[in-house]
């Protein structure tokens, strides 16, 4: 269980995060929209260690996290750019978590193996990183991230340099096989429906203020998401393409409803 609570965080006199409180359940992945510049970035560097808050506090199946460095914290940090071992192989980069805590050969083996074959890169396992798509990549470090069963796995707009199809895909994957790791996650994007494929549950930031949402309508529901207000762009879109044909009426009935209009 990770628990923040009344963390806030200023850069020189601009408060960048405000009060924020909020409590994340074992498996859980938080997904956390906001628009450029809300403070997504500075809530998970501060959750992983990179940033220290001006107040607040933060613990993790109630361990007080502040005094733990970054690299014992047991958290991975994901972003858009992969961070990859140039020089070994998809199958040595993803291994390698487990190589320096002096796993068994034989169980290397065998947790990449599966693991490789559930993020559909068996294929690709003796490529180096310069041999792989963008969303090659990307699946390799969320590799590496899981291997190593992190308690808590921060994601920042980790698909943004992706096409909108491998996008998509990838959001599929990520919701599929974290929900079969029961990883805990916090996901932060731009992009609403990026929101509702990943998050089990669902945050705004807006200028350093978090709103947590009980339900999926509530964030559809709030303005800020622009979710309404893009169903109904694409409602008329199609209403426009396919407008509803006209009953077919009898002369009588056309000649009440003018009458109607008349009076
Ligand atoms: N080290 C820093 N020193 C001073 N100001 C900073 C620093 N880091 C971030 N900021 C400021 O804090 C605000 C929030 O930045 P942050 O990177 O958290 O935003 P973000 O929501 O992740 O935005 P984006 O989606 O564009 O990356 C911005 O106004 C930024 O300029």
């Amino acid at each position: 269980m990770l628990l923040v609570s009344h963390l806030s965080k200023h850069f020189h006199d601009q408060p960048v995060l405000r009060d924020i409180s909020l409590r994340l359940a074992e498996g859980e992945v938080l997904a956390v929209l906001g628009r450029s510049g809300c403070g997504k970035t500075t809530l998970l560097k501060i959750l992983a260690g990179l940033e220290t808050p001006d107040t607040g506090t933060l613990t993790l199946h109630g361990q007080d996290l502040l005094p733990v460095p970054p690299n014992e914290r047991q958290m991975v940090y994901l972003y858009q750019e992969p961070l990859l071992f140039p020089h070994l192989s998809v199958f040595e980069n993803v291994a390698f978590g487990l190589r320096i805590r002096k796993v068994k050969e034989v169980e290397i083996k065998r947790q990449v193996t599966d693991l490789l074959a559930e993020l559909e890169l068996s294929e690709h396992a003796q490529k180096a990183p310069h041999q792989l798509s963008g969303g090659q990549r990307q699946r390799v470090s969320f590799g590496r991230a899981l291997i190593i069963r992190p308690r808590l796995l921060l994601l920042d707009e980790p698909f943004g340099n992706l096409d909108a199809q491998t996008r998509t895909a990838m959001q599929e994957l990520f919701g599929r096989v974290s929900r079969q790791h029961g990883i805990t996650s916090i996901f932060v994007t731009h992009d609403s429906r990026e929101a509702l494929t990943v998050g089990s549950r669902l945050g705004y930031l807006e200028r350093g203020v978090l709103t947590s949402f009980a339900t999926v309508a509530e964030f559809i529901q709030d303005p800020r998401t622009n979710i309404a207000a893009e169903l109904s762009f694409w409602e008329n879109i199609q209403r426009t393409a396919n407008p509803t044909p006209t009953p077919p009426q009898k002369g009588g009935a056309l000649v009440l409803e003018s009458k109607n209009l008349e009076n």
